[in-house]
């Protein structure tokens, strides 16, 4: 079974992060959708709606699972045998850092890491300016999916 693992905090997940995860499900036989449980970070939302969300909008692509994960997120491949990750590479300044990680990750463990170029639509997205334009009142219909749209108007503006 070929395994890949899609890293993140999703807080929330957006059409950025669906478009990679869809495509990686075309790729493989199971991708591994892993939420990073960051104790330091203040969340908008909790691990567990996080990963609520996350299952609710990958059920249609039928092989994907999501799951949490806290500290080394190769440690967390080896405990799932899975050998590859996959990051969505937004733009060129996503470039250093995620080499240096890839680079880090394989050294320590022998994990891969492979490159998605982003569908251009999405490539200014991230969950902080999604939460940052909901917050002053602006309309990111489109960005994220339809149901995480709702909870976050609901959350943000309380
Ligand atoms: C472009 C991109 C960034 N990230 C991490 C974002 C995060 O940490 O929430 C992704 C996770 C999955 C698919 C694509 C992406």
């Amino acid at each position: 079974m070929r395994r890949v693992a899609c890293p993140g905090s999703f807080d929330p997940v957006t059409n950025g992060h669906l478009d990679i995860i869809g495509r990686a499900s075309r790729l493989y036989d199971e991708v591994v959708v892993a939420v990073l449980i960051n104790i330091e970070k203040n969340s908008l939302f909790t691990v567990e709606e996080r990963i609520e969300m996350l299952t609710a909008v990958t059920k249609e692509y039928g092989n994907v699972r999501v799951e949490k994960f806290h500290g080394l997120l190769v440690d967390f491949c080896r405990q799932h045998d899975i050998p590859a990750i996959v990051k969505g590479l937004r733009a060129v300044s996503d470039f250093d850092y995620e080499l240096q990680m890839a680079q880090l990750n394989y050294r320590m463990s022998g994990v891969e890491t492979l490159f998605m170029s982003t569908n251009p639509e999405y490539s200014f997205l991230s969950s902080s300016r999604i939460k940052e334009i909901t917050r002053y009142g602006g309309d990111v219909t489109g960005l994220v999916p339809d149901l995480v749209h709702n909870v976050l108007v609901e959350r943000m503006r309380g």
